[in-house]
């Protein structure tokens, strides 16, 4: 254990070291952050500037609700996620917040997963700060040090499936239009291994190979069924029951449960954060293929002119994305290592 706080304060899990050196024992308002440095201590006061994160913190049970607020359907998008990672630094820092409740303030959607317009027809300097934004949240959300709960009240697609798989507990609005699930391959395009691990911690092996596979999207019982999601409860009870739930996790003294979870997540974290720079570079050199833009292009207009839900690429599309096409990719032998 030594040597994983070592690990921690060396800025190896960022977010949880910050929290541990403020959590052991430093009353004052001087942290180290993940190069060792110190960190003045913010006070209350998380609204973002456009107010498409909006954080309402109850100061008497330090839990902050934070909710996703860019409507029609909370994509990701570079902007989003540079202003979620702000708000959720701010909240790592604050010593009087324990713990994160995620939600949507847009009606039945959660996340409708990345931007499709942040991977489309773009340089690749683009490509590169977007997906360095992506790796960003994750580190953030797995490595964050509060008890965390996703209040799942709609729609969660591929990245918004992740949002909510890097919360500590999951409770999903019991609909049966809302759905769950990693479906990246019915895009053309391949969930990297960070996903892929991040599932798999979840679900277990058998459940991730059906589901990364065949890109499953699932109804609220299938997701319960399956323990991607751990609750299911009436729309109209979703925020109560978080809000039950987080009691039960912030009854645990925070140092013991947040070196818990450090334990469990530490490896899959290092994963990514061992290799961010070769993973953009893959990400980039993947998305920027011409079979993978038109797969993406058929995809969004698909979305914007017929108003689906998600279907899968046409025979045409499919053909342009051949197998030979993934056994090249850096991010299929990734996959393969991983
Ligand atoms: C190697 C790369 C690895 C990448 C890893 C992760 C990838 C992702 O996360 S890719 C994103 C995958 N997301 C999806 O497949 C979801 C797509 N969206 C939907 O299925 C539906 O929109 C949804 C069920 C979320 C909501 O349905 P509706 O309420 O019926 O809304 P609409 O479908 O009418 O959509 C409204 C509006 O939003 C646009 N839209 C939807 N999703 C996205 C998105 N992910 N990015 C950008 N824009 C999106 C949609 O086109 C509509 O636009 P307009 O027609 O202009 O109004």
């Amino acid at each position: 254990m030594a040597a994983v706080l070592r690990k921690l304060i060396q800025g190896r899990l960022p977010a949880l070291a910050g929290v541990l050196c403020r959590r052991s024992g430093n009353e004052g308002h001087l942290f180290l952050n993940s190069s060792g440095s110190t960190l003045m201590q913010p006070r209350c006061g998380y609204s973002s500037p456009t107010e498409s994160v909006i954080v309402e913190m109850d100061k008497a049970t330090g839990v902050a609700l934070l909710k996703l607020n860019i409507p029609p359907v909370n994509s990701l998008s570079l902007p989003l996620l540079t202003e979620l990672a702000i708000v959720l630094d701010k909240l790592e820092m604050d010593k009087h917040c324990r713990g994160l409740i995620l939600t949507s303030a847009v009606p039945n959607i959660f996340s409708a997963g990345l931007n499709l317009f942040d991977m489309m027809d773009k340089p690749n300097e683009h490509y590169s700060e977007f997906w360095r934004a992506v790796q960003e949240i994750w580190i953030k959300l797995y490595g964050s040090s509060l008890a965390n709960i996703a209040a799942i009240n709609g729609s969660s697609p591929a990245g918004g499936c992740l949002l909510a798989l890097c919360s500590d507990y999951r409770i999903m609005a019991n609909n049966p239009h809302f759905t769950i699930g990693l479906n990246e391959t019915r895009l053309g395009i391949v969930a990297p291994f960070w996903f892929k691990d991040t599932l798999l911690n979840t679900v277990g092996k058998r459940t991730t190979e059906i589901s990364l596979n065949l890109g499953a999207l699932y109804s609220p019982t299938e997701a319960l069924s399956l323990h991607l999601v751990d609750r299911l409860v009436p729309e109209t009870q979703l925020l109560s029951a978080a809000t039950e739930e987080m009691g039960r996790w912030l009854q645990v003294p925070d140092h013991a449960r947040q070196i818990t979870k450090s334990m469990i997540r530490k490896s899959t974290l290092e994963g990514l954060l061992n290799q961010r720079e070769a993973d953009i570079k893959n990400f980039v050199e993947f998305i920027s293929r011409d079979s993978i833009q038109k797969s993406l292009q058929f995809y969004a207009q698909s979305l914007q002119k017929q108003k689906q839900h998600i279907h899968p690429p046409s025979s045409s599309c499919r053909q342009q994305i051949s197998s030979v096409t993934f056994a090249r990719s850096p991010w299929y032998s990734l996959i393969q290592r991983s």
